[in-house]
């Protein structure tokens, strides 16, 4: 059978942006179908981008708050200041993921929905196309809790904060995952009053432990947590918001000016009518096999409407994989073990691998676990910034299976160990590893010395070596 494409890709985000570019490189026909009327997706429109733009004006504000008390007209007008400069990050990037880009790679546009009208026929708009394999990478959108009266409040999603034109009196956010603190911690910096309620014990709760209870204490200096709440019921009564929760016997109640639902997310498949490709899916996310593949092995599918890690590096390592299946016929399998990510509130957060909790569970007494506090690294305290740790979790020979931080721009420096674990290389290599002084990654290496302080001064070997010194040196 003769088809219109090789490769159809559904939703132009960073997924399917990374298969059709792949696709295309390697000399596929392609159709790339995009319901909106930009490329880029979630990440580049309400997003990685918009909410890093937000962050990073956000923390200029705060800087400067700590140098001259700001009155409320001066947070008005920085908070439009941060939101023009949102717009003019998007729009930056956007030019990067330009439609005409994509034409000039080869790739033929679609501006449609797309839906399955058999396992290789695409309806988009009036018209059908057919295609050897198709890519879906539709994404994921805002899960929104049944709660009484939500659909009657004016509630915001990460889809509308970022079209906020005036500053918010006060932002009550459901959920202290990572939109919520990231969004509830850029507010707070634009001197917006923050309430955080979350469901379980801690916020962040996909942190290891120790690291989110210090995020707690650390961000409850701008912000207001209630955790171990359950929000049962929202009203609008004239410009404020009513949230009304449980927390264990007692019924409690906040008012704000806004609402923020931030509670997960939940994969775009409603309207693809997946059943007429039999293509299933489970919980609500396209099942997919290790190689992408969903039960029609010609149709795979990639990022956040897989329900695999809904992060962008993670869409995009996904995209390389189809490309490599679906275009070059390879088997390649995709492995889950090695993704960071990084919380980007103030301090930054790191996460990679096992938590504490986790490692403990997985390799018992086996488990070796070095802590440094950044009051005891130098770059920190020269800086004034000593809030956070850094927490390594190795086997006995130093296989590294988890590494969390909290601390200024954990993201960046802590990466180091990402990429040492991707190197299969054991954590004690980095203390051989000279590192300029007083660089803040100094606390990395610092943390790794603590390896072989174990090894030798803890152990057997230090009589051994004792003994050697005080005989033969
Ligand atoms: C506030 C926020 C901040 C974030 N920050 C980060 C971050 O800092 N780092 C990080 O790694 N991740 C971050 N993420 C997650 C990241 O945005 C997603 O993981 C990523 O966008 C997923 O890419 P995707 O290609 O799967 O989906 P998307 O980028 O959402 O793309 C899917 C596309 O498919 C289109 N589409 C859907 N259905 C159809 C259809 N039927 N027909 C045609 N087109 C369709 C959609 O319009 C969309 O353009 C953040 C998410 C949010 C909400
Ligand atoms: N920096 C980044 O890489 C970045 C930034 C933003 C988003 N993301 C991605 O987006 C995903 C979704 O983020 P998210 O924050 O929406 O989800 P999340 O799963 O990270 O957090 C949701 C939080 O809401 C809580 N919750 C759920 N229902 C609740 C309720 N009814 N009342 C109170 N609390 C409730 C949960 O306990 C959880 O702590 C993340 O998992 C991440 O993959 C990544």
């Amino acid at each position: 059978m003769k088809y219109d494409y090789q490769i159809a890709v559904i939703g132009g985000g960073s997924g399917g942006l990374t298969v059709a570019a792949g696709a295309a490189s390697f000399g596929a026909s392609v159709a790339l179908i995009e319901r909106k009327d930009e490329l880029g997706g979630d990440c580049l429109h309400y997003g990685c981008m918009p909410s890093k733009a937000l962050i990073q004006a956000a923390s200029e504000v705060q800087v400067a708050s700590e140098q001259t008390e700001l009155t409320s007209n001066q947070y008005d007008l920085l908070f439009k200041k941060a939101m023009n400069k949102v717009r003019e990050a998007v729009a930056d990037v956007q030019s990067h993921d330009s439609k005409q880009r994509f034409i000039d790679m080869g790739v033929d546009i679609y501006e449609a929905s797309a839906q399955f009208v058999d396992n290789h026929t695409l309806k988009i708009g009036d018209r059908a196309i057919t295609a050897k394999r198709i890519v879906i990478a539709t994404g994921s959108s805002p899960a929104v809790p049944s709660i009484e009266g939500i659909k009657d409040v004016e509630y915001l999603t990460n889809e509308s904060i970022f079209s906020l034109k005036e500053r918010p009196g006060h932002l009550v956010v459901i959920g202290g995952g990572i939109i919520g603190l990231e969004l509830a911690n850029a507010m707070a910096h634009l001197g917006v009053k923050v309430t955080v309620i979350e469901n379980s014990e801690y916020i962040l709760s996909k942190e290891d432990h120790e690291i989110a209870k210090s995020a707690q204490q650390i961000l409850s200096e701008h912000i207001d947590f209630v955790t171990q709440a359950k929000v049962n019921k929202v009203e609008k009564t004239g410009q404020q918001i009513h949230v009304h929760y449980q927390q264990g016997y007692r019924m409690e109640h906040v008012e704000g000016s806004h609402l923020l639902v931030a509670v997960g997310r939940k994969p775009n498949v409603g309207t693809l009518e997946l059943n007429k490709a039999g293509v299933q899916a489970k919980s609500g996310a396209i099942e997919v096999d290790e190689t992408l593949r969903t039960h029609q092995s010609h149709i795979y599918a990639v990022g956040d409407c897989n329900g695999s890690m809904p992060f962008t590096h993670v869409a995009g390592m996904e995209g390389k994989i189809a490309v490599s299946n679906a275009v070059l016929g390879l088997s390649r399998k995709v492995s889950y073990n090695k993704i960071p990510w990084v919380v980007y509130t103030s301090p930054e957060i790191y996460h990679l691998g096992l938590t504490e909790e986790e490692a403990n569970e997985k390799y018992g007494d086996q488990l070796l676990t070095f802590k440094t506090k950044l009051k005891d690294a130098d770059r920190f305290m020269a800086e004034r910034n000593t809030d956070g740790l850094v927490k390594v979790m190795t086997t006995e020979k130093g296989k590294i299976v988890g590494a969390h931080a909290i601390g200024a721009g954990a993201g960046e420096w802590m990466q180091e160990i990402g990429t040492l674990q991707a190197l299969n290389k054991k954590f004690q290599t980095l203390s051989n590893v000279i590192h300029p002084y007083p660089a803040r990654n100094n606390v990395v290496s610092q943390t790794a010395d603590l390896y072989w302080r174990e090894k030798l001064f803890n152990s057997k070997w230090n009589d051994a070596i004792k003994w050697y010194v005080k005989k033969f040196r």
